[in-house]
């Protein structure tokens, strides 16, 4: 591991798991930041910058021929790099050795990735700060031997959801795949039991449970959502915090009279007599996906089982990548 030292006290402390060498000095992103000027191993960098997990170093002759990961170090052993504040400050070498990996010894801080992002506000928070690790998605997925990602099934009340999900998760377990399921119903005896189904509570269980899903996905795992999540809206917005790809919607569409035939829990029935109020489908709306990835029908002589829906699922997991890391 190189090591390269500021002269004045540090503004942050950061690793870098990359490391780029360059020629010319002009070519860099405007996302990136100045650190000035370092000198690695006998060799003058011309000028160095740093984006959120790579350094850059130009450099006039021949390139720096140094092993990843870099880190910037302190006398103290603190880890740091600059930043903006300290940006023309200059970068000299204390001491240019070679690891394989990380130091875990030398500072909490080397393996806290805080350093290299800004403070942000984010609604309601303030002066918040980026926590990275050096264990990140593709660790886990080469760990997992597939891709983390999150099927979203959407449809009426009584339309199969959760059994479809239940078929989905126990067919992709026998494969040997990591699977969860956060259910509507369920997520709403926990974490959103703050929320009813007016149309602002339905989009706020949907969003919570967009991020939550999004955090499965990037823990390795195939996460199913089995909600009615009504809106195209919120299912775009959830989309939206998933990479390309990541989000696969899926249409459960069975005819509002079907579902409504299966009544499984009585709802329909109570909300035909007036005794729920809202109820999708009868006095709320629901807005069929437009441009899903999947479209599971139950109409007229096409009943496929559960199980059978599933695979239609699974094979598309499969064409996709889904299913190998
Ligand atoms: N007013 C109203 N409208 C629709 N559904 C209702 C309502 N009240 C209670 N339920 C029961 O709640 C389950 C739906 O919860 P969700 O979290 O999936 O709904 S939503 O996505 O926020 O619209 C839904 O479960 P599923 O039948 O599994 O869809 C119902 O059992
Ligand atoms: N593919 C299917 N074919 C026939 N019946 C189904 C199918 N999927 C679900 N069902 C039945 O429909 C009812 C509602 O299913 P459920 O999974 O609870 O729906 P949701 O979660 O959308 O409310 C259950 O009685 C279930 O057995």
């Amino acid at each position: 591991m190189s090591t390269v030292k500021l002269l004045s006290p540090s503004c942050s402390t950061g690793m870098f798991g990359k490391v780029e060498c360059r020629q010319s000095v002009s070519s860099h992103s405007p996302a990136v930041e100045n650190l000035g000027f370092s000198k690695l191993r006998g060799t003058n960098v011309a000028k160095s910058y740093r984006s959120p997990r790579s350094l850059v170093l130009f450099h006039d002759r021949a390139k720096l021929n140094l092993r990843k990961p870099i880190k910037a170090k302190e006398y103290t052993s603190a880890f740091f790099i600059d930043d903006r504040k300290c940006s023309r400050k200059l970068l000299k070498p204390i001491d240019a050795k070679n690891d394989s990996e990380p130091s875990c010894t030398d500072n909490s801080a080397a393996l806290s990735g805080k350093s290299f992002r800004k403070m942000s506000n984010i609604g309601n928070s303030t002066n918040i700060l980026w926590h990275e690790c050096p264990v990140q998605n593709r660790d886990r997925q080469q760990l997992l031997q597939q891709k983390g990602c999150v099927i979203w099934l959407t449809g009426l009340s009584g339309s199969g959801k959760s059994t479809i999900a239940c078929a989905l998760s126990q067919s992709l377990h026998s494969k040997g795949k990591l699977t969860y399921i956060l259910d509507g119903d369920n997520i709403r005896h926990g974490l959103n039991r703050d929320l009813s189904f007016r149309a602002e509570d339905r989009s706020e269980n949907i969003r919570r449970i967009g991020e939550v899903a999004k955090l499965f996905a990037d823990a390795g795992i195939i996460c199913i959502t089995s909600l009615i999540s009504p809106y195209q809206k919120d299912r775009d917005a959830c989309r939206a915090l998933l990479p390309e790809g990541s989000f696969i919607e899926v249409f459960i569409d069975v005819p509002l009279h079907v579902c409504e035939a299966r009544d499984p829990k009585g709802l329909y029935k109570l909300a035909r007599a007036g005794k729920i109020k809202g109820f999708t489908g009868i006095d709320d709306p629901y807005e069929p996906p437009r441009g899903c990835e999947i479209v599971l029908q139950q109409k007229g002589s096409d009943c496929k089982s559960p199980k059978d829906m599933a695979e239609i699922v699974i094979s598309y997991l499969e064409k996709s990548g889904h299913l190998k890391a």
